[in-house]
């Protein structure tokens, strides 16, 4: 098995088709929505709020809201009285159950649902897809983390519409150093292994360090990419805005991490500063421009065009060419 990450991949170009990258569709199909942008800010307390859920909405972003602190059928009773659809996070302890019952109860359906625990692969995650499946069968869910095709295999065979894979590579994860595993170091290469086995979308989560990582993801057969540390340092971003010697900083932490739990137990991420750098609506932009940019590169006018180029490792072990024959 080849062993790379996003920072010794680069992608071959392709003859370009198209006489401005403006001709480029960045956009992807989810759930049966199409939204701008193969990209989803991870849904961490520091990354995003309400506020930015509805931002998102409207202007044909996916989102997943947070599950920390907040009451999910109120969210997302106000997200559809504004036209507008709701996605979700939920556990798998005993709240969350009841909060599906609530959601029965009221004759609510959040759009979609992502189950967002540290280590996906596990039975408390089958029984709860198995009673979303049964008491909210229109939600479109989401079940991670996991990290091996064993883990995408049983989270699809147990129900799950989409996984995600993804453990250990977040900028602010330390599951690396504390227990030993993960996909920290070969993210990339764990999405390709995962992709070969996958029928329903990946979305590739954490490690995304520039946006050109947005089309290597894509490449090794990621539907759609979280991202957290690129998406945390805006003005609009909710983490506490620090001054340091002058400039700016906004505070980015781990869902893991004691900031967010309010204890030290399991504590599996930490807090960082990301120094700020103006409105999320010009780093949106941007993607989409640079994701178009990439399709350009990959010879196509379509995101998944990307998924047909060939590839080189840079330095160590597997380096080399891979052609596509
Ligand atoms: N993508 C990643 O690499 C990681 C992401 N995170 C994020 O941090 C947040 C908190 O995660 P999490 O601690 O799972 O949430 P919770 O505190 O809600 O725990 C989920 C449940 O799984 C149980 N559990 C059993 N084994 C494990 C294990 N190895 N790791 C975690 N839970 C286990 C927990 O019990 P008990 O607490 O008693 O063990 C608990 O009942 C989530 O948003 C998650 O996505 C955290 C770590 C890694
Ligand atoms: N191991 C941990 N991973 C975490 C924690 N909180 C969030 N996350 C994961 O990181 C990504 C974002 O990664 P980034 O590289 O884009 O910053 C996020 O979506 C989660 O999957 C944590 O406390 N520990």
């Amino acid at each position: 098995m080849e062993i790379f990450d996003y920072d010794n991949v680069l992608l071959l170009p392709r003859k370009c088709r198209v006489e401005s990258r403006s001709e480029c569709n960045a956009s992807v199909e989810l759930g049966g929505r199409t939204f701008r942008l193969p990209v989803v800010p991870a849904n961490m307390k520091t990354v995003l709020d309400e506020k930015i859920c509805k931002y998102l909405a409207q202007h044909g972003y996916f989102y997943v809201m947070h599950r920390f602190d907040i009451d999910n059928v109120q969210f997302t009773k106000d997200m559809q009285s504004q036209g507008l659809y709701a996605s979700i996070s939920l556990g798998v302890k005993p709240a969350d159950y009841a909060t599906v019952d609530k959601f029965v109860e009221q004759e609510i359906c959040p759009e979609y649902i992502t189950i967002d625990i540290a280590h996906g692969h596990a039975d408390s995650v089958k029984n709860m897809i198995q009673y979303l499946k049964a008491k909210i069968p229109d939600a479109f869910v989401i079940a991670g983390n996991v990290a091996t095709p064993e883990a995408v295999i049983d989270l699809e065979a147990w129900g799950a519409d989409a996984t995600k894979v993804g453990v250990g590579p977040g900028k602010v994860c330390i599951t690396k150093l504390k227990t030993g595993f993960g996909t920290g170091g070969w993210q990339l290469s764990a999405l390709k292994w995962c992709a070969r086995v996958a029928t329903k979308p990946i979305i590739a989560d954490g490690g995304i360090r520039s946006h050109g990582d947005i089309a290597k993801s894509i490449r090794f057969g990621a539907t759609m990419v979280m991202i957290g540390s690129l998406f945390a340092g805006h003005e609009e971003s909710p983490g506490k805005t620090v001054e340091v010697d002058g400039e700016l900083y906004k505070e980015y932490y781990g869902s893991a991490s004691d900031h967010n739990k309010g204890e030290y137990k399991h504590v599996e991420g930490k807090r960082i500063l990301e120094p700020i750098k103006g409105p999320l609506k010009n780093t949106l932009i941007e993607m989409e421009q640079d994701v178009q940019s990439s399709i350009s590169y990959a010879g196509g006018t379509k995101l998944m065009d990307i998924r047909k180029v060939n590839y080189v490792i840079l330095g160590g072990d597997n380096a080399g060419e891979h052609l596509l024959m």
